[in-house]
């Protein structure tokens, strides 16, 4: 049992994870329930505060999902946010209703109760992300308001001597300036909580857990050599050693020279001492996907193909009774399994696994992590900087960054134009630091070329050609969730176009993707 916990209950919100890891940011252990979970399963976990997340009902609802009211007389701090905060008001007998004006994105929020434990430190007016129709119109009794905006009468209300706190904005996202701060000061100041939970106590209780689970059963890794996978290993491996066995799949879909280079890393002669297995399979990758362009049929074979290969491989080994994977959060939310949210792509490990898996049970580590979190738990398990702060690579590959049919002549052309232009945003990264000692500001955190499935008109060597367009992407973003395109110097993308055009037989159009997600995605299937 962790000493220190925060719970958040799941109302549907679209940040429910953020709010966890910004509790985790202060060093306090976080998890995420839904709100259907018993209160006594609740009351159970003692835990020193209880945070209500955002969702997409109105309380005043018949059916909206809802709590009840003992959760407000445990003497435990509570949190709404948003819907939490209106459906606290609602359970509590004040008036929530359909507001005049809707408030979406950026608002300025007055800040009336100067002496708010949780506005400890925060500008009097300070900017704030509003996304919302309904409104408190009333608050419950022994509430007072804290704060307001100019439509909104009450940004925010709080019951001191309860403890119990409601804020119409998103604390949890960066647009609002001084969230993080108030996220802070209600964990630290009204909760108590000390924040000494770190990244090490993670690996330290995962590590354990694995152990309990597995006893001296045999586990197979899904090993791609990218950083959750990678960072999976380490613990797995210092949990149970030897019981371990990693399977790395070359579905002829990876990156130009990556197999080898994995096998390099992990494989026998690697830096370490693990027992590694690699599986080619291109040509079984391309008999399953000839004629398929619909992208979720896509995600689905591949994401099958390499359960029946795990399964083969398992078979090999014998007796193995638990197959891990790297998943992360991320994979998890936009597979529509995150609680309430809409499926946006099934990602190959979650949402586009096959119905039958003939392995007892899934082991996932790192399903409640995000990206930087899981880099931050490679470093503390000792993994080398270099895998650690690699770029992602889906694992369905450049299956889903060629539109339409996958073919081996087409995987040729985009590995080739993806390895020209990750040598020259390389080497301008390069030049860059060399010339200021830092990363340049564009540089991006994930940059890749992908084969539009258009073919146009051009004219080389005074002769027409009817030849592919390549897509270049390159965002910047810190979890995935959402990306900017990143501005990647005009200069470097001109020697990208011309080394793409003339290297690479089969294209003769080259464009850059500007898409921000939302309300793109990263990749492009
Ligand atoms: N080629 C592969 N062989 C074996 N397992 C794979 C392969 N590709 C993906 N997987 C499994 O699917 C999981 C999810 O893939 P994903 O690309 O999200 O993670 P990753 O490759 O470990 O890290 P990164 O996001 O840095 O690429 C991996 O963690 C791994 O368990
Ligand atoms: O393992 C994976 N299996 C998948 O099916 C998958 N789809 C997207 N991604 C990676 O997730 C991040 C967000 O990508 P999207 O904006 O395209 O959803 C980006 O980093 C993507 O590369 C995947 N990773
Ligand atoms: N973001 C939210 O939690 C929205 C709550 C509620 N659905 C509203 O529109 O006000
Ligand atoms: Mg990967």
């Amino acid at each position: 049992m962790k000493e220190e916990v925060v719970i958040v209950l799941d109302f549907g919100g679209q940040y429910n994870q953020l709010v966890a890891r910004r509790v985790r940011e202060c060093n306090v252990y976080c998890e995420i329930y839904s709100y259907r979970t018993d209160i006594e399963k609740i009351k159970a976990m003692n835990p020193k505060g209880i945070i209500l997340t955002g969702g997409p009902n109105s309380c005043y609802e018949p059916d909206s999902p809802t709590y009840t009211d003992e959760l407000f007389k445990l003497g435990i701090p509570v949190l709404g946010l948003c819907y939490g905060a209106q459906l606290m008001s609602h359970v509590l007998g004040g008036k929530v209703e359909r507001a005049d004006v809707r408030e979406y994105g950026k608002t300025e929020v007055f800040i009336d109760k100067k002496d708010s434990k949780i506005f400890q430190g925060v500008s009097a007016q300070t900017t704030c992300w509003m996304s919302h129709f309904d409104y408190i119109s009333k608050v419950a009794p022994g509430f007072e308001i804290s704060a307001h905006t100019a439509d909104c009468p009450v940004a925010a209300a709080e019951n001191e001597a309860e403890k119990l706190y409601a804020i119409q904005f998103h604390p949890e996202v960066l647009h609002t300036a001084e969230g993080t701060k108030m996220i802070n000061n209600f964990v630290k100041n009204v909760c108590g909580c000390k924040g000494d939970w770190k990244m090490d106590a993670f690996v330290e209780n995962t590590i354990k857990e694995i152990r309990e689970k597995v006893g001296d059963g045999k586990v197979l890794l899904a090993l791609s050599g990218g950083v959750d996978s990678s960072v999976a290993a380490g613990l797995l491996s210092r949990a149970i050693g030897k019981q371990l066995t990693c399977v790395f799949v070359d579905h002829g879909l990876l990156r130009k020279d990556e197999g080898d280079e994995v096998e390099g890393v992990f494989g026998p002669n690697g830096q370490f001492d693990l027992n590694f297995i690699r599986v080619n399979a291109q040509e079984r990758y391309y008999k399953k996907l000839a004629g398929v362009t619909e992208p979720e049929a896509k995600r689905k074979i591949i994401g099958e193909e390499f359960i029946r290969i795990f399964e083969e491989e398992a078979k090999k080994i014998g007796a193995v009774d638990f197959l891990a994977q790297g998943t992360i959060y991320p994979d998890v939310v936009e597979s529509g399994l995150g609680g309430e949210s809409a499926v946006i792509k099934s990602h190959h490990n979650v949402g586009g696994l096959p119905d039958f898996v003939d392995f007892k049970e899934i082991i996932e580590p790192l399903r409640d992590l995000f990206k930087d979190e899981v880099r931050k738990a490679g470093l503390e398990l000792g993994i080398p900087e270099k895998l650690v702060f690699r770029q992602p690579f889906p694992g369905p590959g450049l299956g889903i960054r060629i539109i339409g049919e996958v073919n081996a002549e087409k995987v040729r052309i985009v590995q080739d134009a993806d390895y020209i232009y990750r040598d020259e945003v390389d080497k301008a990264v390069a030049a860059y630091k060399a010339e200021h000692g830092t990363a340049p500001s564009w540089m991006p955190n994930q940059y890749f070329a992908a084969l539009t499935n258009m073919r146009s008109v051009g004219v080389m060597g005074d002769e027409r050609t009817y030849d592919y367009a390549v897509a270049l992407r390159a965002v910047n973003t810190v979890d995935f969730m959402t990306a900017e395109a990143a501005e990647i110097p005009f200069a470097v993308l001109q020697s990208v176009m011309s080394r793409i055009i003339n290297e690479v037989r089969g294209v003769n159009r080259v464009f850059y993707d500007l898409t921000s997600k939302p309300p793109g995605t990263i990749e492009f299937e």
